[in-house]
């Protein structure tokens, strides 16, 4: 049986194969997207060129040490596949993301691509969206009033994060309001009524982006889901 990190290994291998020569390619965040790096840098020392548009800057700085190269989403067109990891994948492949505190970035390279191929060992996968707490970001003037706003709408818990005993910061400035839904019945009214709130950045909820999934099992078989 696999661990959870082999099984990220092995999806991280199996879609770095999918990189072509010359494509420009969106590379998310988190731990998943660790080995997809790892794997790429592999290529790119046996002559494999490409664009990678990161999500993050931790992102970009793995990137660089392997020698990828990096490009400004501004500086291109269109991205030709983002590959990404999730904290929550549905059957519809509606997501629940940053866990790392990397949404914002990545829902706009997601936006910009092709397509979005999600990255993820089976305990993701979930029948419905919200045991993991749904990440919110916020300005940091006034977050409290925005903390207010969800908790007083949907009698939920939104948790300022925090690291080493202060308030987590994004690659942005940005705080993280981490939101305990529990069940999120309509992904995409829940993510129309959160971002229209005076102070959010935006949320975590990924609608309708997703186009591939690839899951990972213990076994070491992986299984492609289609939106
Ligand atoms: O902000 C972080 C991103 O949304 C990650 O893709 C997500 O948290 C999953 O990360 P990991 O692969 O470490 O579980």
């Amino acid at each position: 049986m696999l661990t959870q990190d082999e099984i990220k290994q092995l999806v991280a291998q199996q879609a770095a194969q999918l990189v072509q020569n010359n494509m420009t390619v969106g590379i998310g965040s988190g731990s998943t997207v660790y080995w997809l790096i790892m794997e790429l840098g592999k290529r790119v020392k046996k002559g494999l060129f490409f664009r990678a548009i990161p999500t993050s800057k931790h992102t970009a700085s793995l990137a660089a040490q392997q020698n990828i190269a990096l490009a400004e989403l501004n500086d291109i067109d269109r991205i030709d596949i983002t590959i990404d990891g999730a904290d929550e994948i549905d059957t519809q492949l509606q997501l629940i993301k940053g866990g790392g505190g990397a949404l914002l970035q990545e829902k706009m390279v997601a936006a910009a691509s092709r397509e979005l191929l999600i990255l993820a060992d089976q305990s993701k996968l979930v029948p419905q969206l919200g045991k993991y707490p749904l990440p919110v970001e916020v300005i940091p003037f006034g977050w409290k009033q925005v903390q207010r706003n969800i908790r007083e709408t949907y009698n939920v818990e939104a948790i300022l994060r925090m690291q080493d005993n202060q308030p987590f910061i994004s690659d942005h400035n940005h705080y993280m309001l981490d939101c305990h839904f529990e069940r999120i019945e309509q992904p995409d009214v829940l993510t129309y009524e959160l971002n229209a709130i005076p102070g959010v950045v935006d949320n975590g909820l990924f609608v309708n982006m997703a186009d591939l999934a690839l899951i990972g099992y213990p076994d070491g078989k992986t299984e492609t889901m289609h939106r």
